[in-house]
């Protein structure tokens, strides 16, 4: 299944021009909020889909019964980029555990390059849901990796993956292997280029929000 969260008019799609957006892209702290702010409409939306117990509040005139959340998500990210949607997603599920996955592309001299995983923090997965956060998903390697990664970790219940920018051909490649994930995404692209970048897209989500590194 994919959400598409800029289907429906609202101030996300503002959100999603401005981070693609080459003048606003120069403001680095402009650009990781969006990404922020995406992500705590994604925590939202899929808040709705959860499962909620009844509970009973005492207030200071009497008793006010309330829906709660049945258990915090484990919110996973993938560095770098990751790290702005995943706070977002942490503003709203305040009291969720966490995950951390290092997966980068290992770039070779001819261009071509594989996903490379070599760190991760991680509760116990069984039963748990879990929402990875990753701002671009593009040929869906980083991602697939990462769900095998995190499997050794335990079953979870559910598994949504939250995105600012998904490319057709990636969501096609997630579902393939993993076809009983969520994708909620801020926009949908159709071009992937040879080198594995979104057009439009916005670029390098991790340079954007961090600098450049050195290629590795
Ligand atoms: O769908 P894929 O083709 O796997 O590409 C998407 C990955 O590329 C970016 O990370 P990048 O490797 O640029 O690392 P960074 O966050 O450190 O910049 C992005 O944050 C995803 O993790
Ligand atoms: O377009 C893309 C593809 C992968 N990673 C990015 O940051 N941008
Ligand atoms: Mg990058």
């Amino acid at each position: 299944m994919v959400v598409n969260l800029s289907k429906h008019f609202s101030l996300l799609n503002q959100w999603v021009a401005e981070i693609r957006d080459l003048e606003v892209q120069q403001d680095r702290m402009r650009f990781r909020r969006n990404l922020e702010r995406i992500g705590e409409v994604a925590a939202y939306e899929i808040s709705k889909t959860l499962p909620y117990d009844t509970s009973e509040t005492q207030t200071p005139m009497g008793t006010a019964t309330s829906k709660v959340l049945q258990q915090q998500p484990v919110l996973a990210t993938i560095l770098r980029a990751g790290l702005p949607l995943h706070q977002g997603l942490l503003n709203y599920f305040d009291r969720a555990d966490n995950a951390f996955i290092s997966a980068y592309r290992k770039h070779q001299p001819d261009g071509s390059f594989e996903i490379s995983l070599d760190y991760i923090s991680c509760p116990d997965l069984d039963n748990r849901v879990v929402i990875i956060a990753d701002p671009m998903l593009a040929t869906g390697a980083s991602l697939v990796k990462t769900l095998q990664y995190l499997r050794d970790e335990g079953e979870p219940k559910e598994i949504h993956i939250v995105t600012a920018i998904a490319c057709t051909v990636g969501i096609e490649y997630v579902h393939r292997n993993e076809p009983n994930v969520r994708i909620w995404c801020g926009a949908v692209d159709d071009e992937l280029t040879a080198k594995g970048y979104i057009v439009p897209g916005l670029g390098d989500a991790g340079d954007l929000a961090y600098g450049n590194k050195q290629q590795s």
